[in-house]
């Protein structure tokens, strides 16, 4: 079972609004590939996503009258839709990146080594988790309503004897110009500890809207990159060629087909389906294209309503969140939500939050999920989520591969 949450009304920040709310980076994205909040700051109602329109009008409101006056809104929508995300107005994008000082030109070597990760759950009860639901949808296979992939995570906690430092974290992030290194301020706890952060180096797109133009690059299927290239181009092509990653990522695709669909006038994969890679994971992704039939919808409600998708939850929506809260030990809160930003005129970036971890002072807590799919092995669905900690584990200055050493790992396949 999953720990509870505490209520939202008990965690609802009553300190100042932070100084940085929120910060994305996409080195590859030349016009608006930064995107730095700068104040003045006040965050938004807190609240599930079922009241996120009425939420937001007064700020799109505003839009006429200030005749688009830079003023975003940015933040986190959490993977519960039902519980309250965490969004700030800013006056502009155009503040300083937490990363920038950083200092130092090794910038890959933080000055200091945190403790050996502590998995939760360890990887052999994320085995069970994953074979408990492969039983399920064995059972299931061919019925209405059969459960046929869902999105399984573990997390690691990683605690310091020193607050981790945004600054140097961030700047490693960014070293692989493959991902938008984001974070984003949480609400503080009741209790006064220290600030919450969500902070992480996402691959995946969620949503990107300019004008009536909206892209979205689902990834799903996933394998690890490996040093040598000969074996790194090898688990390329066996990840091209699986018909069990091909169909986890086509659920995903036709998903957000579906969901686009209504509100465009054209959609397509004009692109079709090809392997995407950072420098630690391949992924099978597929650019998806529309024109909105109504420009002025805004980036920020479409997000809402596209998310979860089957890349971070599973199809049947609903029946896989509660087997996600039954399942997982640790709740997700904002991890597998969607951070971003969007402007007066409705334009924005929202991406998947993923590769990511909340930081507390000298804690973090690193999430990874992998898509579990008739065929799934649950010993190389652990070893998946093993690799996907690895950006961020190196950027805290842990070995990579830290969470694929467990023993559990490395025993025969398990049936
Ligand atoms: C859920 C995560 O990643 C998602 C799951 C993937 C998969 O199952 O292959 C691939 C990319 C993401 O959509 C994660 O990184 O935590």
């Amino acid at each position: 079972m999953t720990l509870p949450l505490p209520d939202a009304t008990l965690t609802e920040a009553p300190s100042l609004p932070p100084d940085q709310p929120f910060s994305f980076r996409n080195a590859r994205d030349q016009v608006r590939g930064q995107v730095c909040a700068t104040g003045p700051v006040r965050p938004l109602d807190r609240a599930g996503a079922d009241t996120l329109a009425d939420r937001v009008a007064p700020f799109f409101g505003a839009a006429r009258d200030a005749d688009d006056d830079g003023a975003l809104i940015g933040g986190a929508l959490p993977f519960d839709k039902a519980r309250p995300d965490c969004l700030w107005q800013v006056a502009g994008g155009h503040g300083a990146w937490p990363g920038a000082n950083a200092g130092g030109p090794a910038r890959s070597v933080p000055e200091r080594r945190p403790t050996r990760p502590c998995p939760q759950p360890p990887a052999t009860g994320y085995m069970d988790s994953v074979a408990r639901a492969l039983e399920i949808m064995r059972a299931e296979r061919g019925l209405p309503d059969a459960l046929t992939k869902v999105v399984l995570a573990r997390s690691l906690l990683v605690e310091d004897r020193m607050a981790f430092a945004l600054p140097g974290l961030m700047a490693r992030l960014a070293e692989d110009p493959a991902v938008t290194v984001f974070q984003v301020a949480l609400p503080q706890d009741a209790d006064g500890s220290a600030p919450r952060q969500l902070v992480g180096a996402t691959p995946e797109l969620l949503l990107r809207k300019r004008g009536d133009s909206v892209v979205s690059h689902p990834l799903a299927g996933s394998a690890r990159r490996l040093d040598d290239p000969e074996a790194d181009a090898r688990n390329a092509n066996a990840l091209a060629r699986s018909e069990k990653d091909r169909r986890e990522h086509g659920l995903v695709v036709e998903y957000i087909l579906d969901m686009l669909a209504p509100v465009c006038k054209r959609l397509g994969t004009p692109e079709g389906t090809a392997l995407t890679t950072t420098r630690s994971m391949w992924h099978i992704g597929t650019r998806i294209e529309g024109r909105l039939k109504d420009p002025e919808t805004p980036a920020i409600l479409l997000a809402a309503a596209l998310h979860p998708t089957p890349a971070v939850c599973g199809l049947p929506c609903d029946r896989a969140a509660r087997l996600i809260r039954d399942l997982e030990p640790v709740a997700r809160d904002f991890y597998a939500g969607a951070v971003g930003w969007c402007d007066r005129r409705g334009d924005g970036d929202w991406y998947v939050a993923i590769r990511c971890a909340e930081l507390c002072g000298a804690r973090a807590r690193l999430f990874a999920g992998a898509g579990i799919v008739l065929g799934s092995d649950p010993r190389a669905e652990a070893s998946e989520t093993g690799a996907k900690f690895g950006a961020f584990l190196s950027a805290l200055g842990l070995p990579p591969d830290a969470a694929l050493s467990d023993p559990s790992l490395h025993n025969q396949p398990n049936g």
